[in-house]
């Protein structure tokens, strides 16, 4: 079995070293560019400045008129700059908060800052140098590898007209006292653009700064201890990288595997826990577990207000990639050339430790499913029987597991042979297994192994 694997592999590599035809080069290497590639921010500024505001603006192009304090949220988005998919998880902190040791570790956690005043308040752009210091000091004392970016923002620049405290001129001064590399005025209420156009600007001066981004155990350390305290709120829609594959598609660049590959990466990286979650929060049962602290973007109050400038008020709604892109015609042809993408065991063994409880019930009743299909007398685990609410998703990842099976998955544990009856349903359910549940195929593996070390 080993020897069969290693010659596997070294066939594998032998094939990768031949040269290719030139097109599949350039391909790749325009793949290469879509890997994506994740930084973290931390909003900081005083209370009722607009960091909310900001962020909302960009994660969902829709303008919170209402003011509601922050306590505190980390906003996960995709979006595409310069042809590349960048991940974003965004820190807004609650500017009403005082203690500066919680700040100090929201500081380790961030990479890139954004520092927010309001133009027609004083007191928000004294404070800044104070929290500046307080960024800066605990980054000199963490060996990170990486260059933090720092930017300065004055927002409200619609009032300025009538009660603008702080000059222009001033800002920029204090972006210079600060460091900061970047300073902009904007209106996050009158100007859609100018919130993404701050991202946007800032990721590439980190980008810039950073030919080395910062490594994923560096980032490990320190998610643990913010994703156990802040709550997490996932984008499951990014209409920008969706206009930007459906306008690679439409330019007739005949990559269905490149598009597909960028989609997956989508769907890898933020909608597979959104699916998860989505599900999971049906799942009333298991309240203590840790997705109490995961919503979804659709759970933000929708206080919208009519943009004056613009009429826009935000409402349009926003339709999640995955089914977007999942439902059109072309990934419908591209899928049929079965193209399956497999997601990483890391991402997958990061997905099972967060949702454990709750698949932990969903798995085992899978494991019940197939000692029962199979005739095997004792399932993999010692189980529980399901809950009503659960079944759906066993539905989906029973068939899905059964599915990944026959797909030369790496299914060393999957050795469970459906009886006639259940394999004439599963294969009825075939065609509509998508890529993503693979994931949870790779995630029930995952489960098995663990069960077996047991
Ligand atoms: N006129 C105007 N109002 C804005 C603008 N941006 C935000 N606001 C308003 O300012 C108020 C406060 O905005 P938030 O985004 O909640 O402020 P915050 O900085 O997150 O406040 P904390 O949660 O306390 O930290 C809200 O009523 C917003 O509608 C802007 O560009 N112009």
């Amino acid at each position: 079995m080993n020897n069969q694997r290693n010659r596997a592999i070294s066939v594998g590599t032998a094939l990768a070293n031949l040269p290719r035809p030139h097109g599949i080069r350039r391909i790749q290497g325009t793949m290469a560019s879509l890997t994506p590639k994740s930084v973290r921010i931390v909003l900081l500024g005083c209370g009722g400045v607009g960091k909310t505001a900001m962020a909302v603006r960009f994660v969902t192009e829709r303008y919170i008129g209402d003011y509601d304090p922050t306590l505190e949220t980390i906003y996960r988005h995709s979006a595409i700059i310069d042809e590349q998919l960048i991940n974003f998880e965004i820190m807004d902190t609650a500017g009403q908060e005082d203690n500066s040791l919680l700040l100090e570790d929201k500081c380790k956690w961030g990479e890139c800052f954004i520092f927010v005043y309001d133009v027609t308040d004083k007191y928000s752009f004294d404070e800044l140098s104070r929290l500046k210091f307080i960024a800066s000091y605990t980054h000199s004392r963490m060996r990170h590898s990486y260059n933090p970016c720092w930017i300065l923002i004055g927002n409200k620049s619609d009032l300025a007209e009538q009660e603008r405290m702080v000059t222009v001129e001033e800002g920029r001064a204090l972006a210079q006292d600060l460091g900061c590399h970047l300073f902009r005025e904007i209106s996050v209420k009158e100007s859609p653009s100018d919130s993404c156009e701050v991202f946007e600007d800032l990721w590439r001066d980190f980008e810039k700064n950073n030919p080395r981004l910062p490594s994923s155990s560096q980032r490990r350390k320190m998610s643990y201890r913010i994703h156990d305290k802040i709550p997490v709120i996932s984008s499951n829609a990014s209409i920008k990288a969706s206009e930007t594959l459906k306008a690679i598609w439409e330019s007739g660049d005949n990559s269905g595997y490149l598009t597909y590959n960028l989609t997956n990466n989508l769907r890898r990286l933020k909608s597979a826990p959104v699916l998860l979650t989505n599900e999971m929060n049906n799942h009333n049962n298991n309240k203590e577990n840790a997705l109490d602290n995961t919503r979804t973007i659709d759970s933000i109050p929708e206080n919208v207000e009519e943009c004056d400038s613009c009429g826009e008020n935000g409402l349009k709604p926003e339709s999640p990639i995955t089914s977007e892109v999942s439902e059109s015609e072309p990934m419908n042809v591209v899928h049929e050339k079965k193209t399956f993408f497999h997601p990483t065991l890391s991402r997958c063994k990061s997905l099972t430790k967060t949702f454990s409880s709750s698949l932990e019930n969903v798995f085992s009743s899978i494991d019940l499913h197939r000692a029962s299909s199979s005739g095997v007398s004792t399932p993999l685990t010692s189980s529980t029987s399901p809950s009503s609410s659960n079944s759906s998703l066993n539905e989906v990842v029973a068939s899905t597991v059964v599915h990944g099976k026959s797909k030369s998955m790496d299914n060393g544990s999957v050795r469970g042979r459906s009886s006639s009856d259940t394999a004439s349903m599963l294969k009825k359910r075939r065609n509509s297994v998508k890529p993503d549940d693979l994931m949870m195929v790779t995630m029930y593996h995952e489960h098995c192994r663990r069960n077996r070390a047991r």
